[in-house]
């Protein structure tokens, strides 16, 4: 494997977006299952039954599959998702790329996440943007622990609605009551996560059963719906319950008389004439203007790309958030949080980390609390985290930080941790609340910095200017991403 370059930003489509055909937004879904399971065969299975494969990609399909088919003389579906596997050759790792389809009665975007060594990071970076997660598990095989990780991740990241896909039923002679004793288990796993909207459903992606078209002609006994039936009635994720959120990425500054602020809106809606306030600072100003790539607009809401215009001179940089007055995130030093690990080291407490959120960059001291116990359910203590466990811990700042809990609002709720020594992303986290005090936590314990003899803080300071660098360069990528612009339109 060659991934030297990883790309946070997410891959650019291959297809324009599948047109809406009512006034709803696209349903968006995440796929997630063990290796082997048949994602890749079930995500080709839908794009191709829906029509949403190009002819000349369905050409290549035909082609490539012939002389290789498998024992049912059908294509290889999972052909339709190779282009991430190309990139990924080239030494690119993608993240999460996005798939359009549609049926007559609503639009879909499945999230597509590739490869399996780094699957929970996977998995976590798609189902902060999914309505919707298909967990899917092999029938002959049941449930497993990575099953429960998934659905674990999906329901902490505030997935309320599951379809459990028991794939590749064809291979248990559509036994009806393996499926029934499979889905019984899950039930109980998704109301221990608080989930109750769990739709199973016996399928067979390879042959088309019960994806698209129903499987009645051999699972008569099954009346539920088909997969793409359980998606258009599903509902969208509730607006978020936030105000105003403008994370600033960028000040503009065309001439001495212009000065405006721009970002994406993260959260709530924004004209002309409302107060807002400046954070950290704390300074306040009135909205003068709201600018697009081409308009002026009189209001902006969630997911719009927006300059704003202020009414006064005030100090605003990179990392600052605008905020409407009357509804403000939480500000402070100590914040509760649950994260996933992501790295072989897992997390360190103690260790400084670099904090992401938006725009924001900061240094943070995680100190883990408790991990969960995927089998029992059960939260018990722990001091560290090792890779793939999912823990709360508190995070101590020694500049003020900016978050909305996740709950209310997954843009200014949700982080990545850095670590400085590698650049490796080391955890995806949700704030749940804010604390009080740091008590023994405080993290200017940690700025020792001063202290160090002088060639190693010079080391330190390099080390964070290449972090630094290595800032700006995804921040091009992601504002360069059409895919990510689009993607966030859609919701506007
Ligand atoms: N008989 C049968 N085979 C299936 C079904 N779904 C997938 N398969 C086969 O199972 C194997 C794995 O399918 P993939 O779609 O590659 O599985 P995946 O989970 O995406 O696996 P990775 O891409 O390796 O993560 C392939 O040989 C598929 O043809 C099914 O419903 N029935």
């Amino acid at each position: 494997m060659t991934a030297s370059v990883t790309v946070l930003a997410t891959a650019l489509p291959e297809a324009q977006p599948a047109p809406v055909t009512r006034d709803s937004r696209p349903l968006r879904l995440i796929t997630c299952g063990s290796v082997d399971d048949g994602k890749s065969t079930l995500i080709g299975r839908l794009l191709w039954d829906t029509k949403a494969v190009k002819e000349d990609q369905a050409a290549t399909l035909r082609r490539e599959s012939s002389g290789k088919q498998n024992d049912l003389g059908l294509p290889d579906f999972a052909l339709l998702l190779d282009g991430l596997q190309a990139e990924r050759e080239q030494g690119i790792t993608i993240d999460v790329a996005y798939r359009y389809f549609s049926s007559e009665k609503r639009s879909f975007i499945v999230a597509d996440t590739p490869g399996h060594e780094q699957y929970t990071r996977n998995m976590a970076t798609g189902a902060s943007t999914a309505d919707l997660a298909v967990l899917l598990v092999d029938a002959r095989a049941g449930l497993l622990e990575q099953t429960r990780r998934h659905a674990t991740i999906a329901s902490l990241m505030g997935i309320k609605q599951f379809v459990l896909a028991v794939n590749k039923i064809d291979l248990t002679n559509y036994d009806r009551a393996g499926f029934e004793a499979i889905s019984n288990e899950f039930r109980t796993l998704a109301l221990s996560l608080g989930v109750r909207q769990v739709t199973a459903i016996p399928m067979s992606a390879l042959k088309g059963e019960n994806v698209v078209y129903s499987g009645d002609a051999v699972m008569p006994w099954y009346d539920g719906p088909t997969l793409v039936e359980a998606l258009e009635l599903a509902t969208l994720r509730s607006a978020q319950t936030t105000g105003f959120r403008l994370p600033v990425q960028r000040v503009s500054r065309p001439g001495e008389s212009f000065r405006g602020y721009q970002g994406t809106v993260a959260g709530g809606a924004v004209k002309p004439g409302d107060g807002v306030a400046i954070l950290p600072s704390g300074q306040i100003a009135n909205v003068k203007q709201i600018v697009t790539f081409d308009l002026v607009r009189n209001a902006a809401v969630a997911g719009d790309a927006i300059t704003l215009v202020l009414d006064r001179q005030v100090d605003v940089s990179r990392g600052d958030m605008i905020v409407s007055l009357d509804s403000q995130p939480q500000t402070g030093l100590a914040f509760d949080a649950q994260i996933v690990a992501l790295q072989p080291d897992g997390i360190q407490p103690g260790k400084r980390y670099w904090l992401k959120s938006g725009s924001r960059r900061q240094r943070v001291v995680v100190q883990p609390v408790s991990q969960l116990d995927l089998k029992s359910g059960k939260w018990n203590h722990a001091d560290t985290l090792p890779m793939n466990a999912i823990g709360k811990v508190h995070l101590a700042f020694d500049e003020t930080a900016i978050f909305d809990p996740y709950e209310q609002n997954r843009a200014t709720g949700a982080f990545i941790l850095i670590d400085p020594d590698t650049n490796n992303t080391v955890a995806g986290g949700m704030v749940t609340a804010k604390r009080s005090d740091l008590g023994a936590l405080n993290a200017n314990d940690g700025r020792v910095i001063l202290s160090l003899p002088a060639d190693l803080a010079e080391q330190l300071m390099a080390t964070e200017l290449l972090a630094s660098r290595r800032d700006e360069v995804e921040t091009r990528r992601i504002t360069n991403a059409a895919a990510r612009d689009l993607f966030d339109g859609l919701d506007g």
